[in-house]
C-alpha cells in the first residue's frame, strides 16, 4: 500500500489547528495510489484527504495547487485545496510538504461507457481551457528527454528487439514536427484511476500531481489509449468518438491536429510503457504493491504504429 509516511492522530490534530475545518474525527491511510502518501481526513468541518508530498520540490506543489485552485473556481468538479490560516495552501507535516483538499464522492470506474467517457472529453476540454488562467509554469518532467535516459537505464535489463522498437520510437518522436500543436496546462496521467463517478456523473478529476505544459494533443493521446480501449488495446469506436467529440466541443481543435493524433497517440503510450517498465526493474524502496503491466503499454505502441489511420474515422467531422 502507498502510505510511506505514516502520522498519527495527535499529529494529525496539531496540524489541523492551522485550518479552520474542526476537530478531527478520523484519520485513515488510503491504500490505493504510487507516488505520494494519502489520508482519509474527517473532522467536524467535512471530509478531506490529506497528502504528504514524498518527492516534489515546493515550487512544483505550488503550480499543482494554483491548477488545482483555478479548476474549482471556474467550476471543474475537482478537490479544492482548503487555505490554511496563514493564507497559504502548502504546509509541513512529518518532513514533507502537505496538503489538505476536499474530499469528493464517487468511485473509479474500470469499465467506462460511452457516456463516461463522453464525461472525461468534456472535462479534459475544460482542463485545457481553464489552465489558461494559471501563471505558473512547468515543463513535462516525462518528456523526450526522460524518454532518452530512461531507456538508456533499462538497455542493460531489456532484450534486443524490445531496445530497438523503444530507440526506434525515440527517433521517430524526435523526428516528427510538433511546433503547430497548441499548447497549455495538461493533466499528463489521466487515467480510469484518477476520475470519480456517481454513477454516470463525474463527481472529480483527482491527482493533478504530474501536470504541466505541454501539447495538448498529448494529454488526449493519454486519454484515448486509456479510456476507450478495449482490453487489446484497440479502440472502441464508440467510446472513442464520444470522448473525442465531447472533447472538441469545448476545445475545437486547429488545423492539423487530427493528423498528429497518431504520433500523439504512440508518443503516450512509449511514455507509459517506459515508466511502467522502470518501476517493475527498479522498483522503489518502501511499500508499493501496485505495479501496473508494461506490456500492455507495448501492445498499444504496435498497434498505433501498425494502424496510423484508425483514428481517422474517430475524430468528428
Ligand atoms: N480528493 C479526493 N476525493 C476522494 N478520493 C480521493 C481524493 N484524492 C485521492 N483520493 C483517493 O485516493 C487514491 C490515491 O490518490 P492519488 O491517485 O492522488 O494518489 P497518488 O499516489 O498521487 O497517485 P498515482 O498513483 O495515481 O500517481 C485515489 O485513487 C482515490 O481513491
Ligand atoms: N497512470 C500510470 C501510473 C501513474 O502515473 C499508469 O497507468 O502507468
Amino acid at each position: 500500500m502507498s502510505v510511506y509516511t505514516r502520522v498519527e492522530a495527535a499529529e494529525v490534530t496539531a496540524f489541523l489547528r492551522d485550518y479552520a475545518v474542526g476537530e478531527l474525527l478520523d484519520l485513515q491511510g488510503i491504500a490505493d495510489g504510487i507516488e505520494n502518501t494519502n489520508y482519509f481526513v474527517t473532522t467536524r468541518g467535512g471530509a478531506f484527504v490529506l497528502t504528504l508530498f514524498e518527492r516534489h520540490a515546493e515550487v512544483e506543489l505550488e503550480y499543482f495547487l494554483e491548477l488545482m485552485v483555478a479548476l474549482a473556481d471556474h467550476g471543474l468538479a475537482c478537490p479544492r485545496p482548503i487555505m490554511a490560516d496563514d493564507g497559504s495552501y502548502l504546509r509541513r507535516l512529518a518532513q514533507r510538504p502537505a496538503a489538505l483538499v476536499e474530499r469528493l464522492a464517487g468511485k473509479a470506474v474500470t469499465e467506462p461507457s460511452v457516456a463516461q467517457c463522453a464525461a472525461v472529453g468534456e472535462a479534459l476540454g475544460r482542463i485545457h481551457r481553464i489552465g489558461r488562467h494559471v501563471h505558473r509554469r512547468r515543463s513535462n518532467e516525462r518528456g523526450p528527454a526522460w524518454w532518452r535516459v530512461t531507456a538508456d537505464a533499462l538497455r542493460g535489463v531489456l532484450q534486443a528487439d524490445t531496445m530497438a522498437l523503444i530507440d526506434a520510437e525515440i527517433a521517430f518522436q524526435a523526428a516528427f514536427d510538433t511546433q503547430h500543436l497548441p499548447r497549455g496546462v495538461i493533466h499528463a496521467d489521466l487515467f480510469r484511476d484518477n476520475v470519480l463517478f456517481e454513477g454516470e456523473r463525474l463527481s472529480g478529476v483527482i491527482d493533478f500531481y504530474a501536470a504541466c505544459n505541454d501539447i495538448l494533443l498529448y494529454d488526449l493521446a493519454i486519454c484515448l489509449n486509456d479510456w476507450c480501449v478495449v482490453p487489446d488495446g484497440d479502440f472502441d469506436d464508440a467510446r472513442a468518438r464520444a470522448f473525442l467529440a465531447a472533447y472538441v466541443s469545448g476545445r475545437p481543435p486547429v488545423a492539423g491536429e487530427a493528423a498528429a493524433l497518431p504520433a500523439m497517440l504512440r508518443a503516450a503510450a512509449l511514455r507509459f510503457w517506459l515508466s511502467r517498465l522502470y518501476d517493475l526493474h527498479f522498483p522503489r524502496a518502501g511499500e508499493i504493491t501496485h505495479v501496473k503491466d508494461p506490456g500492455h503499454f507495448e501492445r498499444i505502441l504496435r498497434l498505433r504504429i501498425a494502424q496510423p489511420q484508425r483514428t481517422a474515422a474517430l475524430w468528428p467531422a
